[in-house]
């Protein structure tokens, strides 16, 4: 009936529909499971046809209801919703924050004043993931920073190589770090998009290549790999991604909820646990592969 009353609403209103009938606090597809009730959700304009609308369906789900088993009336709930500058009001959360000793994260519409030894990431994410907040982002910059702290020069090692790069925070952050050398992919045109315009604004372009090559077509021999996905797709990239860890290197894994920290260690069992930090319900896991 979800169906048949959404394909209704979709004509009724030339609108789209938002369907709610699974439990959406999981990223595994495998474990997603239906709600016991579901909404239907129409949009439909503020004027003087709202109330012939709500009274067609009304009668469509008097008609219609009755024929699928389990049926219960529920009215038709109306609420208004105010017309927000969707694409931009998420903006107004989004503050410089500190990450680790050193790395601020700056919004370029936010004013930040700099302190001595800050190294300043700006970032527009615009649609790309990755402003810097997030723990699984947060935690990986942390991760970087020590790295960069535990070497004779201070400077993060490199070449680094950035899975799933997003915004390119990551990247810009090793850079900042000191990192010579950085390589950045993802599978979202876009994010490659967005990344290339966030290098130019930090002044690191020159050090960091983004693209959407594939982990495959990528040579090894990285002093630092960090990817932040989910844990399905860290297992199912482990041999890539440790294929491209130089001996004595890193590979830092983010994105992976604490649940699945054993699923996910299980697949990388060539290379040593260092570090597992973890932070909210998430982990994150820092390997070195043996000299
Ligand atoms: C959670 S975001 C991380 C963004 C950023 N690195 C950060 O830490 O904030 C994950 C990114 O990985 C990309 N991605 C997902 N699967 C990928 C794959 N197999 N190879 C490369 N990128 C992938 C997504 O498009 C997305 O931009």
């Amino acid at each position: 009936m979800v169906d048949t009353l959404a394909d209704f609403l979709v004509e009724l209103t030339g609108n789209g529909v938002g369907i709610d009938n699974l439990h959406l606090d999981t990223f595994s597809l495998d474990t997603l499971e239906d709600t016991p009730l579901k909404s239907v959700k129409g949009y439909l304009p503020l004027d003087d046809s709202l109330e012939e609308m709500r009274i067609r369906v009304e009668q469509f789900l008097a008609q219609t209801g009755p024929s699928f088993p389990g049926y219960v009336y529920a009215p038709p709930v109306v609420t208004v919703i105010r017309n927000e500058d969707w694409a931009n009001n998420w903006k107004v959360h989004f503050k410089p924050v500190r990450i680790g000793q050193r790395l601020v994260i700056k919004p370029t519409w936010e004013e930040y004043r700099k302190q001595e030894g800050d190294l300043v990431i700006q970032i527009d994410p615009g649609m790309a993931f990755g402003t810097g907040a997030h723990p699984t982002t947060k935690m990986c910059l942390e991760a970087l920073e020590r790295i960069s702290f535990g070497t004779s020069d201070g400077k993060l090692p490199g070449p680094v190589l950035d899975v799933g790069t997003g915004s390119g925070v990551l990247s810009i952050a090793a850079a900042l770090l000191g990192a010579e050398e950085i390589v950045a992919v993802d599978i979202d045109p876009e994010a490659v998009r967005v990344t290339i315009e966030n290098l130019e604004l930090n002044g690191v372009a020159d050090r960091v290549a983004a693209s959407t090559t594939s982990l495959e077509q990528l040579p090894g021999g990285f002093q630092v790999v960090v990817a932040n996905i989910l844990a399905e797709e860290l297992v199912r990239l482990a041999a890539e991604l440790t294929a491209r860890v130089a001996p004595g290197g890193w590979l830092i894994l983010s994105g992976i909820l604490t649940e699945k920290e054993e699923f996910v260690c299980a697949a990388f069992t060539s290379l040593e646990l260092v570090e597992n930090p973890k932070e909210l319900e998430w982990s994150c896991l820092s390997f070195r592969k043996p000299l």
